[in-house]
């Protein structure tokens, strides 16, 4: 038996829009083991969220569509699957946590019928079953099952997110995907939420994709790390490897200097230059127009995947052999 749960190859996502076309994923190829977490980081527009709806069939269409590729979830290609087969999908092999979760709970319901609806959607349990398993779920996320009657406003930041998660883990899903899940909490609530979700991961064998800014974040919770740009995986390595040898120059810039792993990791450095406007992309390497080491042949020549170690892949001429690094990469 396979360890894969996820399997992306190939993915293109646009959205058609007046100004033109954004080619949002541009050939994405990506896996997820069982009980592993990979993190997917990258600026603002690199297509992190599209990506993860691509995986829910999410795209907002129109504008959007996915134009190629494949997406197997425990070996089973869901693109071609009927709607109704991908909604038991959503919520029960796969759910999301979204990037503003405070708007995620209806807050006219209790914390616990909202849990016990997403129940009852996948279980054949009655009312009152699953109001009692929606009590345990909060009593994993660390709330007391009795809070389960009340409101989303009667409870503080840190707590709403417990709840978004036990909503999101309510049918024990192979893979959670969480984009930007602490974002919006200050940072010692953030520890908190953190710790449970590599806890859950453990207990459960959850496969999570984790969407995020922030370093700090991919160096705890993350087994493995992509790293994204203007629509592709740049660089794609086990975690311990990336710290240690970010090898991609778009890679090195977000980790600025010497970037370690026991350090105070804080969020990506700015690099200089802007990302390339998504309805009219660069040729040859998309990042060329701010890579120091940009030759000719990188603005004529697209870069695949170089295995510089095992598991470790980057798309760089620098690697191929085609570019000499001006100095230090
Ligand atoms: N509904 C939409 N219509 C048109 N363009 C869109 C739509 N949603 C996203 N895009 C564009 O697609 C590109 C990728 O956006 P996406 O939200 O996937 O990026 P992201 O990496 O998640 O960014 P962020 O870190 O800001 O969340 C961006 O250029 C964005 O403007
Ligand atoms: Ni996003």
């Amino acid at each position: 038996m396979s360890n894969e749960f996820l399997n992306i190859k190939n993915l293109h996502i646009h959205y058609v829009t007046e100004e033109g076309t954004v080619k949002a994923v541009n050939g994405v190829n990506m896996e997820i083991n069982k009980g592993e977490t990979l993190g997917l980081v990258g600026e603002t527009g690199a297509g992190k969220t599209t990506t993860a709806l691509g995986i829910l069939r999410l795209v907002p269409n129109p504008p959007g569509k996915i134009i190629d590729g494949e997406i197997f979830l425990e070996g089973q290609s869901i693109l071609e699957l009927p709607e109704d087969e991908m909604r038991m999908i959503r919520g029960n092999k796969v759910s999301m946590i979204f990037q503003d979760p405070m708007t995620a709970l209806n807050p006219v319901m209790t914390v616990g019928e909202q849990i016990s609806e997403v129940i009852e959607i996948h279980e054949k349990l009655s009312n009152k079953e699953a109001f009692e398993k929606a009590k345990k779920m909060l009593e994993l996320v660390g709330i007391p099952g009795a809070r389960a009657v009340d409101y989303p406003h009667q409870f503080s930041g840190g707590m709403k997110q417990r709840v978004v998660i036990a909503i999101a883990l309510a049918c024990n899903p192979g893979l959670l995907i969480a984009d930007e899940p602490t974002t919006a909490l200050d940072v010692t609530i953030q520890a908190q939420v953190l710790e449970l979700m590599n806890n859950l991961k453990n207990e459960f064998n959850t496969a999570m994709l984790l969407i995020t800014h922030d370093l700090g974040v991919v160096a705890e919770v993350c087994d493995k790390v992509a790293i994204m740009y203007a629509g592709e995986i740049v660089e794609y390595s086990k975690i311990e490897d990336l710290f240690e040898n970010p090898s991609h120059p778009y890679t090195r810039g977000l980790f600025g200097s010497i970037p370690n792993l026991d350090e105070e990791v804080d969020r990506l450095k700015p690099i200089k230059g802007l990302m390339p406007d998504p309805t009219n992309l660069p040729s040859g390497c998309k990042f060329h127009p701010r890579c120091p080491h940009a030759t000719e042949y990188c603005k004529e020549n697209h870069p695949e995947d170089t295995e510089i170690a095992p598991e470790h892949k980057v798309k760089c001429h620098i690697y191929t052999g085609q570019v000499k690094p001006k100095g230090e990469i």
